[in-house]
């Protein structure tokens, strides 16, 4: 039998999961060994990882501060930088599995190199796989290596699934749950005045900046509606989202006949982070249970479509298939940085979402490149159609 002790590369550790993903694998030393890290630019944070993990191996993707890190670090440590320091990373030798925690599509060519060096993958970074799912998830079946779920929802669903792989035959619908962020109640006319400092503040999670922002869009719930059909290999139709405000119901699969199965725990990414990297077992780290008691009220409404339109927008993505998902979210993302640096109003973000979709001429055929090239004709589509969106 293979030892429990799972050897993991970290990517992306100095930002929300990452530093989630640490605080788990310190409570866990005789489960979770972690044996790299990475991250864009942090310099004094991703230093002060290495030395208290005593990792050999670190990536700082600007090569430009390299030499400002090798300062911090001790001599044997080898530092890599730029893509190629992610690739590094993600094909370790003697790692066991590669934890993806980069915002944005940075992760997609190392998660696809750790496939092939036959490392699972535990996947937090959902827009690689909105970007990519059919190439990701056919890597991984052809290099027989597991994809494990952090996302709190898709997690979710896998800890239903477990035991139940009928899947395709006996799961009726996949429901993920969405809080509705801070302007579930605001009355539509009013959301063209939000500001990113609003937009920034989660009603029930703390985690980075670019998700929040889609959890106030609902694009975060969108962008999970298309990770769900990869990763569950469910279509479209069949994914479902209700607002839960309170965020303890993490998302439920509704069985053929009439079941439906959810999981529950408090708001902290520590559960499904340590669920992935403890899988198949459960084991007993440092998260506390639910006080039920203490819990007023689970409450459950539709989400507001029409005020709302990245859901709409991600079902016609997904449906349609191709090109248009990386497209999706490649406009989202840039539309998402206008609005923070206070280029483009938050109607504005659908808005040029809804506009570059509209413009593009979808290839059928998702292979690597085909969604390389989308991506790219996204970001610049995206960028003109917000000077002619324009900010509030
Ligand atoms: N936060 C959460 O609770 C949840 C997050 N997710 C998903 O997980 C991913 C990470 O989110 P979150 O932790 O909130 O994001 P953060 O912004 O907090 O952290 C992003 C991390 O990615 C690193 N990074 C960015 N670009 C690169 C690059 N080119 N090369 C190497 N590292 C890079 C950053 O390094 P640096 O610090 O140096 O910039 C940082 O470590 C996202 O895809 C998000 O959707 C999913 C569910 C919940
Ligand atoms: C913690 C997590 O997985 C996030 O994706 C979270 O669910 C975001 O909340 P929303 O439901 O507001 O998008
Ligand atoms: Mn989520």
């Amino acid at each position: 039998m293979s030892s429990p002790r799972k050897r993991v590369v970290l990517l992306g550790s100095t930002g929300s999961i990452g530093t989630s993903t640490l605080k788990v694998a310190r409570e866990l030393p005789e489960r979770i060994e972690i044996v790299a890290l990475a991250a864009a630019t942090n310099v004094s944070k991703l230093a002060e990882q290495a030395l208290e993990t005593g990792v050999k191996d670190v990536a700082l993707h600007d090569a430009s501060k390299a030499d400002e890190l090798r300062a911090l670090l001790p001599s044997d440590v080898r530092i890599h930088t730029g893509d190629e320091g992610l690739i590094a990373l993600a094909t370790l030798s003697g790692a066991d599995i590669v934890l993806i925690a980069i915002v944005g599509t940075a992760g997609l060519h190392p998660a696809l190199a750790a496939i092939e060096a036959g490392k699972d993958l535990a996947v937090a970074s959902k827009e690689i796989l909105v970007m990519a799912g059919e190439t990701i998830t056919e890597a991984a079946t052809k290099a027989g290596v597991r994809l494990l779920p952090v996302d709190s929802e898709h997690n979710a669903i896998f800890q239903c699934l477990d035991g139940h792989r009928g899947g395709e035959k006996e799961v009726s619908r996949l429901i993920l749950t969405a809080s509705g962020g801070p302007f579930r109640t605001w009355p539509s006319e009013q959301l063209a005045s939000v500001t990113p400092a609003q937009a920034l503040k989660h009603p029930t999670w703390d985690m980075g900046p670019k998700i929040t922002i889609d959890s106030a869009t609902l694009f975060n719930k969108g962008l999970e509606m298309i990770e769900a059909r990869w990763l569950f290999g469910i279509g479209m139709e069949r994914i479902d989202v209700v607002v839960h405000p309170q965020s303890i119901i993490h998302s439920m699969v509704e069985f053929v006949d009439g079941s439906v199965l959810a999981q529950l725990s408090r708001t902290d990414m520590c559960f499904p982070i340590q669920y992935a990297l403890t899988w198949p077992d459960r084991v007993r780290g440092g998260l506390k249970p639910i006080d039920f008691p203490a819990l007023a009220k689970l409450e459950f409404e539709a989400p507001r479509d029409d005020d709302f339109p990245a859901l709409t927008l991600a079902r016609r993505a997904g449906l349609t298939g191709g090109t248009l998902p990386a497209v999706y979210n490649a406009a989202n993302e840039v539309a998402v940085d206008a609005f923070r640096a206070g280029r483009l109003s938050f109607p504005g973000i659908w808005e040029t979402v809804r506009r570059v979709m509209d413009d593009h001429a979808v290839n059928h055929h998702a292979t690597l490149d085909a969604v390389i090239a989308a991506d790219r004709w996204a970001r610049e589509a995206a960028a003109e159609a917000i000077s002619a969106v324009g900010a509030a």
